[in-house]
């Protein structure tokens, strides 16, 4: 009789293996704003799902004004949606390390991206900040998002605690999260993010 071993590969994607990185904190916590700098200095391709999800808008699909509408109530777009966005984002991209900024935002968005791509990441980057620093950011960042009002603020922030927190919490019982203090300053937020990245330094 044969002996059969199935391997099951993790964390591949198509034949490259990939290093994710999810980047999770609340609203305004600088989430995008630290992902440019580790882009520059560590070498990760950059994909934040609300980005993805605002191309989408603006590309005239089919999904388009449900994803407006969702944006602009701070509701979370089912999983099928941007999990598919990330997907193809990935797989164009020639890099095999990627900062996954804004996602997985709910259990949904977790359970399912497990399930669909195979791939965990490497560990949970968290901006912890106070919703009131948040809000002054918000208020402030004129971009002209439809969501930047004190409005879907408050319904962001609400989906945030009761949505996104417990996605933090299991990871976090997985000894996955590295917990960064986005009350400070741009510069200092990312001395403390530049120790955690450390052993992805690019070869100079
Ligand atoms: N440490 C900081 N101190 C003060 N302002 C900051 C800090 N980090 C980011 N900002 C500013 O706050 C605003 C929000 O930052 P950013 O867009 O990076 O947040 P985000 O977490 O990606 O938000 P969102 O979840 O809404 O996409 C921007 O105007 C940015 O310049
Ligand atoms: N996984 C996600 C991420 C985002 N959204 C929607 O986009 C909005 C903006 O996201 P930012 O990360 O750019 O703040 C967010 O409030 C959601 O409406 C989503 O549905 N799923
Ligand atoms: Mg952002």
């Amino acid at each position: 009789t044969a002996n059969i071993i199935l391997v099951v590969a993790e964390n591949m994607l198509g034949d490259k293996k990939v290093t994710v990185v999810f980047v999770l904190g609340g609203p305004g916590s600088g989430k995008g704003t630290q992902c440019s700098n580790i882009v520059e200095h560590f070498g990760f391709t950059h994909l934040s799902a609300g980005d993805l999800l605002r191309a989408e808008i603006k590309s005239g699909s089919e999904n388009g004004t449900m994803i407006e509408n969702m944006i602009k109530e701070g509701k979370i777009v089912p999983s099928e949606v941007t999990i598919k966005l990330l997907q193809q984002a990935m797989i164009k991209n020639e890099n095999d390390k990627f900062l996954i900024d804004g996602f997985p935002r709910n259990e949904e968005n977790r359970a399912a991206f497990e399930n669909v791509t195979k791939i965990s990441p490497a560990f949970v980057l968290f901006f912890n900040c106070s919703e009131e620093e948040m809000e002054r950011r918000l208020l402030g960042r004129n971009e002209g998002r439809v969501d930047d009002n004190i409005e879907t603020i408050r319904k962001r922030f609400k989906v945030f605690v009761e949505s996104s927190l417990p996605v933090i919490e299991y990871y976090d019982a997985k000894d996955k999260v590295k917990k960064i203090d986005a009350a400070k300053p741009i510069p200092e937020v990312f001395e403390d993010v530049k120790a955690i990245f450390a052993p992805y330094a690019k070869a100079t």
